[in-house]
């Protein structure tokens, strides 16, 4: 693991970093056709880092041009696996030698703390890429079971070019769970980063080309949704797309892809993830840990963030008290101080979002501090499962505490949701813990803790949450990949 720095060297890196003010194109940094561009700020204080090319779709026109070339000349898609292999290790040592620069940029931009980008984004980024990397020369392709007259080959090749659409919220590690698999299969890519958060991925883009992966294989389009995203989404030429980001904007890209070539759609969305802490969990002190941790660590920004929390009434005090207690270690403050665990939200509309959800229930701890873009970590009693905080994805550092008396009780209204991303459990009984982790309905259930899982486990959502594929693990592989089959008669 790194180690951390202090906040005096994280404010020398952040004055002399040199950020991005290109797209970068077929190798190329380039300005954005138009030769407009946007002011890209710094949440701790509004502050303008970066202006960067408001691309249209004439710029989309040109990274998919670009990406069509290289993927169909085989500058990448047909390089031996070995050397693929090779290259994504090399971006993934550069992105290393880099971390701390990364870091800084990456908490400048999007408010992350800094303890959050060194200790968590940038290395699970790297991890990522290697393991996507290390996976390339290991997947072997199928026969089928073949007659004497026969041999059916099943083979696996890359879909072609595809576009990712990124959301603001792991700006570098979600460009590295798309990335990471989908160059390992072979594809040539258009990235589209969020409008607030666009630097990194346009540093990863110059650190990929130095580190041997060929021009136009990874193309970096800069600006909004509308004017990038849609285009990328209704291309032609672009035969998957995979989104990260909210379930409103992912139902989108069915329709761009329904009204255009059909092209394979992979969402990751948002979610309202329940967590369900039974009479009998073990070490309240502990399960507030996981807790508040769940709840929390990314400022709630994070779509896997514990958003509600379903308690049984015999330990709701005892677990209040100790939720309470365990935020004693999660400082509100700048990001680039390492001592900080919570920053600003990403922008003032989304503090204005995150700050209106706080009058819909009973606050009993934190709140808003208006004159900034910092919400402190949370507590809110809500009525019921129905209370607006309840049941709508805040995005924030809100947890919403809904009190039950059974286990029935709980896993209804843990279910009573139109999203199913993630869901956790704490139960000290092996077998109701088990019980309960197949009766939720989420992607991932974690029993007795929080997380994700990690790069080798399939990550996405049931229902609302996800539709498509799943990002990470040798699953991820599905979405950049298409089945082919190659039939000899051997008559
Ligand atoms: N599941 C998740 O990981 C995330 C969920 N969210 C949820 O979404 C809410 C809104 O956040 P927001 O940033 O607006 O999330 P969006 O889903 O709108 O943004 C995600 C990505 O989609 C792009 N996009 C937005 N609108 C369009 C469009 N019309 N056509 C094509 N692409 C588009 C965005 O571009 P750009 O932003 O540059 O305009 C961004 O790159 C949050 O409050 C949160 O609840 C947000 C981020 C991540
Ligand atoms: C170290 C694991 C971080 C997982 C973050 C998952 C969030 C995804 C999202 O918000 O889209």
């Amino acid at each position: 693991m790194t180690d951390l720095l202090g906040k005096d060297d994280y404010g020398r890196i952040a004055a002399t970093l040199a950020l991005p003010d290109f797209c970068f194109i077929d190798g190329r940094k380039q300005a954005a056709q138009s030769g407009r561009s946007f002011a890209s700020t710094n949440p701790a204080n509004g502050s303008v880092i970066a202006n960067l090319p408001a691309c249209d779709g004439a710029d989309v026109d040109l990274a998919v041009a670009a990406a069509r070339t290289a993927f169909e000349d085989g500058r990448w898609s047909r390089l031996h696996p070995a050397e693929r292999k090779a290259a994504l290790l090399r971006l993934a040592d550069l992105i290393e030698q880099n971390l701390n620069e990364l870091a800084v940029m990456e908490s400048l931009d999007s408010g992350k703390t800094i303890l959050d980008c060194v200790t968590v984004d940038l290395p699970e980024t790297v991890k990522c890429l290697r393991w996507h990397a290390e996976l390339i020369d290991k997947i072997y392709d199928q026969v089928s079971p073949a007659s004497d007259s026969h041999i059916a080959l099943i083979v696996r090749e890359a879909v072609g070019v595809v576009g990712l659409v990124l959301p603001w919220n792991f700006p570098l590690l979600m460009l590295a769970w798309k990335i990471g698999p989908a160059l390992a299969a072979g594809c040539t890519l258009v990235v589209k980063p969020a409008e607030e958060t666009s630097l990194t991925a346009l540093r990863v883009a110059e650190l990929a080309l130095e580190a041997g992966i060929p021009a136009g294989v990874l193309n970096v389009v800069t600006g909004s949704g509308p004017e990038v995203g849609e285009p990328i989404g209704r291309h032609p030429g672009i035969d998957a797309l995979s989104f990260t980001g909210s379930t409103e904007t992912g139902r989108l890209f069915l329709k761009f892809s329904a009204e255009s070539n059909l092209k394979e759609v992979t969402l990751e969305m948002g979610g309202k993830n329940p967590c369900i802490v039974m009479e009998d969990a073990e070490d309240l002190d502990a399960v507030a840990e996981h807790v508040v941790n769940g709840a929390y660590w990314n400022m709630g920004e994070n779509c896997s963030a514990i958003s509600r929390l379903i308690v049984h009434r015999d330990i709701r005090d005892a677990l209040v008290e100790r939720l309470v207690a365990a935020l004693a270690d999660w400082p509100v403050g700048d990001p680039l101080d390492p001592a900080s665990r919570i920053g600003p939200l990403v922008s003032a509309e989304h503090f204005g979002k995150v700050a209106s959800y706080l009058d819909g229930g009973k606050v009993l701890h934190g709140g808003a501090t208006s004159a900034d873009r910092f919400v402190h970590p949370t507590i809110l009693e809500v009525a019921g499962n129905d209370a607006r905080p309840a049941c709508e994805e805040i995005f924030g550092p809100v947890l919403s505490i809904i009190t039950v008396d059974s286990l029935d009780e709980a896993v209804a209204i843990a279910n009573d949701t139109g999203y199913g991303l993630t869901a956790s459990v704490f139960t000290a009984n092996g077998k109701r813990a088990l019980r309960t982790a197949r009766a939720l309905r989420a992607g991932t259930v974690t029993v007795n803790s929080f997380g994700e899982g990690d790069s080798t486990t399939p990550f996405g959502g049931f229902k609302q949450s996800g539709f498509g594929g799943r990002d990470n693990g040798i699953h991820a592989h599905d979405q950049y990949t298409q089945l082919k089959t190659i039939w000899l008669d051997l008559n």
